[in-house]
Formats: structure tokens, C-alpha cells, sequence
């Protein structure tokens, strides 16, 4: 179906929310929809490079105003650290007259729009443009976290007990409770910052005031959390699919190809933590140390984030006494970014110890990794909790309720459930369901009904006065 909706997207100026908005966007482009991206000016050429080039599709650079405590060169997410993470999130709510201007120019049918921009319905509704939310988070994180019913006092925080348990209503699944320090970590949602309301408040105002809300998922997976948000949400909500990433383009590194081409099929652990994931220094310990207990060949990235120092002095001070020289022969430790869907299609990797970023789990699901699981904060938490539990797909670390603390010995657990003791329980099972998940993933003809179905509803929700 050819459409003539135009639709303006604008993400979180994070790679992992910008990413998941170009594959939609090449996905709608595909349906003949006219896409407008809104980004830093540092991330117009990289968004430009792959977003499918059409006459109609345009990206366009905002003008980051003056922020106290943001360098005034500070202009591409490949920059963003914690602080200045909070920081854009000011700048990006002073934004509101420029995209203001722009709206009204473009004049677009819709807009998609990011969990922190809570006043885009408002501007949205004065210029007739429907104002929708597309959700990069799994259907499971957003019905646990940032639904109507996590709070009945809107002017009292919730406490770590509070957060341990599900929601009111929430459907019977795996999920019945979380540890200690992830609900911790869950406290982060409901502090406001630099006088900015909180993400949960913000997540509530555009719930009330938005045309619909689009989660990046699918009823074959979450439908119990769909259905559970279907009864909070009390807006349309459309579903985008499976989010299969595009098949990569180009070749693997030579160096890397010709390292793993060294190992047997499906022998070598891969493990990296994504875009914005770090582990302290305890955890590198730990880590590494069951690496290399488990005796099979690694390929382990380690992140740091940016900041003034250099990320290979710091990998190198991280790693245990010794180490290097000890797993020369079958690990290599890197830091910097790696061709991630290249490296896991690899025939010699045979398994994924992951953050459980929810591309990352599902890219690990369409190659033949086993997966294991260390999620780090936030929505992970939930997703590893989800594909280990509901979708029993992988398994996940063992960890210490009140700290999160794992060692080596959890590490080398881990990767033994789902790579040595395949021939028992619950190895055997989680080896049959990542193939049947495997198919499933892979099948064109569910996501090209997923977004057929979407480009309707989206059509006739412009239809609607
Ligand atoms: O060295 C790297 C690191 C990452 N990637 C790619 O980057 C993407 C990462 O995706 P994902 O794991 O979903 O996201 P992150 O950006 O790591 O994670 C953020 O976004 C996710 C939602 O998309 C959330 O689930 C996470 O909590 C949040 O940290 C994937 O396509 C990877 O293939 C690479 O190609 N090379």
C-alpha cells in the first residue's frame, strides 16, 4: 500500500533510540511515507547514511540552545555521558519554540516522539498534527515501570519495596518479583532533575494528552503485558513488530574474521554490553576471571563511556593481574564499537553473554548464540527477566539480591547451562526454544504484516477528527 502520510520522527538524541527510529522510518519509507528526522547537527550525516535515501526523506539538524554546563561544541550523541545525558534533556525542553517554527512548516500529517518529550502532544494539538509516542522499550519494562497504576499518590516517590513488586493487575507471568538492587535502580524514573519533572511524570503527562502510543513489539512475544497495557494506557495502541534489525551491511573487520575463522563452529563466547552500558571495575574482575574459567574461546568488549581519558589505558588498568598473557591464545579483550550483527553471525560464535538491550537479545535470538544474560539497569532488568523466564530463551547470571554482585563462578554457570550441559534440563529446552524463537524472528512475512497493519492505523488515525 502506497501512503501519502508525512511523518516527522524525533527520537532521544541516544543511539539506542535514535537506531530503533531509522529502522521504523526506513520501514514506513518503504510504504511510500515521507519521513522528517529531527537530530543534533553532529548526527545528520551518520542518520543521513542509513536512512533510505529518498527525495522525499529529510533529516534535520536542531539548534541545541545554550545550556549551562554544556560545552557549546557539544553537538553529536556519540559525545553523551551520564551528565550530559541530563543536561540535554534540559536543552531539549528549551527546544519547544524551534520545533515549534518546524511543525508548523512542515506542516507533517504526525509525529513520533521520544519518552522525554512530554510537551510535544501540546504544540502537536495547536497545529492539527497528531502527536504519537513510539516506545523503544519492550511492551514488559513499560508495563512494569511507567503505567498509571505504579503509583497511587502522585506526590509521594516510590520506595525500593514498593518497586520490588509488580504493579496492580499485572498479569500472572515469570515476573513476580525483582531484586533489591534493581528496583534500586527502578528510583532513578522517579527523581526529577534540574527542576525537570521526573521520567515517570513525563511518561504519565504524554500518556494523558498523546494521539497513540506504538510499541516496538508484538503479541507473539509480550501479549500478556500488551493486554495489561491496553487496560492502563486508555489510548490506541499500535504495535511495530518483532523490530528484526536490518541484515548488516558490508564485511567483517578482516582481523576479526580471520581471529574467530580460528576456532570451531559455534565454540567461541561473544560479549558486549551495547551502546551506553558499563561495568565497574568489580564486575570486569569477576567477568573476566569466569571467562576464563569456562576454557572456550572469547571475544569480550569492555565500554567505558566518553569522557577525559583513554579508553585503552583504562580497559588495560581494569583487567585482572596477568590476564592477557594467560588467554592469549583464546580471548581477545577490545574496547570501541564492533560490528555486533557481523560477529554474531560468525559460525564460530556459539554464544552471547549480553546486557539485554532489547535489539541486542533479539539479534542474538535470528543467529545461532545462546544467550546469557547480566543486565545492567533499568528496562534490562525486565527483558532478561522476560526472554529467560517468560520466552525461556537464555538464562540469566546469577546475582546478589542487594547489590547485584555476581563472580566468576555465576559467569562460568551461565555459560555452562546454555553451551556445555545441552543434554539436560534446562540447557536442552532453552537450546529447542531459541530455534523455534529463531524461525519466528525470521519470518518476513509476520513483520511485513505488522507493518502493513501499522500504516493503516496510522492512516486512519489521521483520518479521525
Ligand atoms: O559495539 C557495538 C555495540 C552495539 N552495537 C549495536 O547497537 C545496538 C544496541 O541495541 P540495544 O542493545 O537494543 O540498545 P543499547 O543502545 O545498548 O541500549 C539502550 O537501548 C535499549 C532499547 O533499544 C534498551 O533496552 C537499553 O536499556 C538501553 O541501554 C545493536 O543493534 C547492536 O548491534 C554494535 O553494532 N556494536
Amino acid at each position: 500500500m502506497e501512503s501519502k502520510l508525512h511523518i516527522v520522527m524525533f527520537p532521544w538524541f541516544a543511539y539506542g533510540h535514535i537506531n530503533p527510529f531509522i529502522q521504523l522510518s526506513n520501514k514506513l519509507s518503504s510504504h511510500g511515507i515521507q519521513i522528517s528526522f529531527f537530530s543534533l547537527p553532529g548526527n545528520v550525516a551518520r542518520i543521513e547514511s542509513s536512512l533510505n535515501n529518498t527525495p522525499l526523506n529529510q533529516v534535520i539538524p536542531l539548534t541545541i540552545p545554550p545550556t549551562e554546563g554544556l560545552s557549546s561544541n557539544f553537538d553529536s550523541s556519540s559525545d553523551i555521558t551520564p551528565e550530559t545525558g541530563e543536561l540535554l534533556k534540559v536543552a531539549l525542553d528549551q527546544m519547544q519554540p524551534q520545533v515549534r517554527t518546524l511543525l508548523s512548516q512542515l506542516q507533517p500529517h504526525i509525529i513520533l516522539f521520544d519518552f522525554a518529550h512530554y510537551w510535544i502532544p501540546s504544540i502537536a494539538y495547536e497545529l492539527g498534527i497528531k502527536a504519537v509516542n513510539y516506545s523503544v522499550f519492550s511492551a514488559v519494562a513499560n508495563s512494569y515501570l511507567t503505567i498509571p497504576a505504579r503509583i497511587n499518590d502522585p506526590n509521594k516517590q516510590p520506595t525500593v519495596d514498593d518497586l520490588k513488586v509488580p504493579p496492580p493487575g499485572f498479569p500472572k507471568t515469570s515476573i513476580t518479583s525483582m531484586k533489591t538492587f534493581q528496583a534500586r535502580d527502578f528510583l532513578y524514573l522517579f527523581k526529577s532533575f534540574n527542576g525537570l519533572p521526573s521520567g515517570f511524570n513525563k511518561i504519565m503527562s504524554f500518556i494523558k494528552s498523546c494521539d497513540a502510543i506504538i510499541y516496538k513489539t508484538c503479541t507473539e512475544i509480550e501479549s500478556p503485558y500488551i493486554d495489561y497495557l491496553k487496560t492502563q494506557i486508555g489510548k490506541p495502541m499500535l504495535l511495530a513488530g518483532s523490530a528484526v534489525p536490518p541484515p548488516p551491511s558490508g564485511k567483517l573487520e578482516e582481523k576479526w574474521e580471520t581471529w574467530l575463522g580460528k576456532f570451531p563452529e559455534q565454540s567461541v563466547i561473544f560479549c558486549n554490553f551495547g551502546s551506553e552500558t558499563y561495568l565497574d571495575n568489580e564486575q570486569i574482575q569477576e567477568l573476566t576471571l569466569g571467562l576464563e574459567l569456562t576454557g572456550l574461546p572469547f571475544f569480550l568488549v569492555l565500554n567505558f563511556g566518553t569522557g577525559s581519558f583513554d579508553a585503552q589505558n583504562k580497559l588495560e588498568a581494569s583487567l585482572p593481574e596477568g590476564f592477557r598473557e594467560r588467554i592469549k591464545d583464546r580471548g581477545v579483550v577490545h574496547t570501541g564499537w564492533v560490528q555486533q550483527q557481523h560477529i554474531l553471525a560468525h559460525k564460530s560464535v556459539g554464544c552471547y553473554l549480553n546486557h539485554s538491550g532489547f535489539s541486542s537479545v533479539i539479534e542474538g535470538i535470528v543467529n545461532d548464540c545462546q544467550l546469557a544474560f547480566v543486565a545492567q539497569k533499568g528496562d534490562q532488568f525486565l527483558n532478561s527477566k522476560m526472554f529467560s523466564g517468560d520466552l525461556k530463551v537464555g538464562v540469566e547470571v546469577n546475582r546478589r539480591d542487594e547489590d547485584g554482585f555476581f563472580g566468576k563462578e555465576d559467569i562460568l554457570e551461565a555459560i555452562k547451562t546454555v553451551m556445555v550441559d545441552t543434554d539436560t534440563e534446562p540447557g536442552k529446552s532453552i537450546r529447542k526454544n531459541h530455534s523455534n524463537w529463531k524461525k519466528f524472528f525470521l519470518d518476513k512475512d509476520i513483520e511485513t504484516k505488522y507493518i502493513a497493519n501499522l500504516v493503516k492505523e496510522l492512516e486512519a488515525l489521521v483520518q479521525k477528527a
